[in-house]
Parts: structure tokens; C-alpha cells; sequence
């Protein structure tokens, strides 16, 4: 039948070794963002935006990525608006990117792929009792999606990249003090929105997705910076930290909603 044959066509993903879609998965993510297919809707608000520096953790490498988490039992680092129905708690940010230049980013739009995609990953702090509640959820997180492109030397970039010699491998994990994420946010306030899952296990189906439309720019060199961390711990076989993006996924019954024009 499709079903097996459509589960069957989803390979082990090297990087995972597990099944790349949950079987039966009706909103999964990453998704290619068609520009003319995207529906304006003139209700959804400004995205509203404020992150307390002080909030910030550490930065740590979880042999996927590299993490930098917040501390989230209080409202401090958040935001509402957009097609949010209640206030988000940011829980923690993290990067995919490509061995080259030329691919990286998870989603893509109208089939263009950017060499790096930051994710802002936030919960539902006003349903949920925790972060491990609400990722179980359909309304449980919100994630906003940066896109990176080569262009100039990103300044407020440079200080995570000056701390990636640190968590070079598996597990490492180094504190992280006063930074504000939302200098890595693009100025102009466009987005796509559309209902989505985790992009690694669990993969579960229950991020809103908030897909910025002006990527920012960074330089070669900051980018190389990704490409030294390693998906290995010390003593291990070297496995250079590149490629740590899923594949893009069905978009079956859904239907991207833009906020502008
Ligand atoms: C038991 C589950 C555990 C707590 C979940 C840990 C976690 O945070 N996972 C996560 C977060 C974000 C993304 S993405 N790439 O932004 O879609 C992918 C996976
Ligand atoms: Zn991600």
C-alpha cells in the first residue's frame, strides 16, 4: 500500500538511524515554503519580541548541534503576538548548517536552500507545566527560523563563535553569560507561519513555526567556525559537526500563512 511504501521511501537518515518521519505524520518539518502558495492573513499580529540577556545559561554541544539554553521558570525571555495564542518562554537556541556553503538550512523557499538556519525554540508556558509537557503538545512550542546567508561579518554572531572552540565535542558545555539573542533576528518583521514538529527525535508534531523572511548575513569565516565543532566526544574517531539538517518533508494538508503582502 502507499502508506508502508511511502514509510519505506523515508531511508535510515545516517545521521539519526532512526525512521525520518514519525509513521503517520500529517505535519512534519522541515517544508519547502512555495512564495505564491503562502496565503496573506491579515490577522496575524506583529511577532512581540523580548529576551532578557540575563537569562542566558550556557552554551553546550548535544552531539546534534550546539545549544545555547536560557533559564525559562519565570516570564523573562519571551514572545507573543503573531499566530500565537498565549506567551512562549524561550527555552533555548541552536543552528543547522552544511559541510559547503551551497546547502545547510532545513527549510527552503521556493526551493532555495540557505547555507545555515538558526532556530529559536520557545514553549507554552501559560498551558504547560514544563518544556518536556509542552513538547508533547499541539500548541506546545514555537520556533522561529533564521535564515543565514554569506554576506558581511555578523558582530553579534562573533561572540557565540568565539565559544565554539570550547564545546568542540559531544557533551562539552561552557558557561555562556549575557547575551541577547534578538540581535541575531532580521529588522523586518515578514514571516510564514504553518503547524509543524521537531526536526530531530522525537519529532514530535507540535511546533507553530515562524519562518523569518530576510535571512542575515555572516561571513565565511563565522561560518567555517560551525563546520570545526565535532558530533564526536574526545578520545573518538574525528567526526566533523556538518549536514546536521533533516531532509524536507510532505506538506500534505497544510497551508503557510504569510504576514505580509
Ligand atoms: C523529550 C523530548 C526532549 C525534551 C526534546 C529536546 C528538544 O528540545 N528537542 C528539539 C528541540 C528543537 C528542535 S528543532 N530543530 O528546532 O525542530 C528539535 C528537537
Ligand atoms: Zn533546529
Amino acid at each position: 500500500g502507499t502508506c508502508c511504501s511511502y514509510r519505506l521511501r523515508d531511508a535510515l537518515h545516517p545521521l539519526w538511524q532512526s525512521p525520518l518521519s514519525v509513521p503517520g505524520g500529517t505535519r512534519q518539518s522541515p517544508i519547502d515554503i512555495q512564495w505564491r502558495d503562502s496565503i496573506f492573513d491579515p490577522y496575524l499580529r506583529p511577532l512581540k519580541i523580548s529576551y532578557d540577556p540575563d537569562t542566558c545559561l550556557h552554551i553546550w554541544n548535544n552531539g546534534y548541534s550546539f545549544l545555547v539554553e536560557f533559564e525559562d521558570s519565570a516570564d523573562k525571555s519571551i514572545i507573543m503576538g503573531g499566530p500565537l495564542e498565549n506567551q512562549y518562554r524561550l527555552k533555548q537556541f541552536h543552528f543547522h548548517w552544511g559541510a559547503i556553503n551551497e546547502w545547510g538550512s532545513e527549510h527552503t523557499i521556493d526551493s532555495r536552500v540557505y547555507p545555515a538556519e538558526l532556530h529559536l525554540v520557545h514553549w507554552n508556558a501559560v498551558k504547560y507545566e514544563s518544556f518536556e509537557d509542552a513538547v508533547m503538545e499541539g500548541n506546545g512550542l514555537a520556533v522561529i527560523g533564521v535564515f543565514l546567508k554569506l554576506g558581511a561579518y555578523h558582530d553579534g554572531l562573533q561572540k557565540l563563535v568565539d565559544a565554539l572552540p570550547a564545546v568542540k565535542h559531544k557533551d562539552e558545555i561552557v558557561e555562556f553569560d549575557s547575551f541577547d539573542p534578538s540581535c541575531l533576528l532580521p529588522s523586518c518583521p515578514d514571516y510564514w507561519t504553518y503547524a509543524g514538529s521537531l526536526t530531530t527525535p522525537p519529532l514530535t508534531e507540535s511546533v507553530t513555526w515562524i519562518i523569518k523572511k530576510k535571512a542575515i548575513e555572516v561571513d565565511e569565516d563565522q561560518l567555517e567556525a560551525f563546520r570545526m565543532l565535532l558530533f564526536t566526544s574526545p578520545g573518538e574517531e574525528e567526526k566533523r559537526m556538518v549536514d546536521n539538517f533533516r531532509p524536507l518533508q510532505p506538506l500534505m494538508n497544510r497551508t503557510v500563512r504569510s504576514s505580509f503582502q
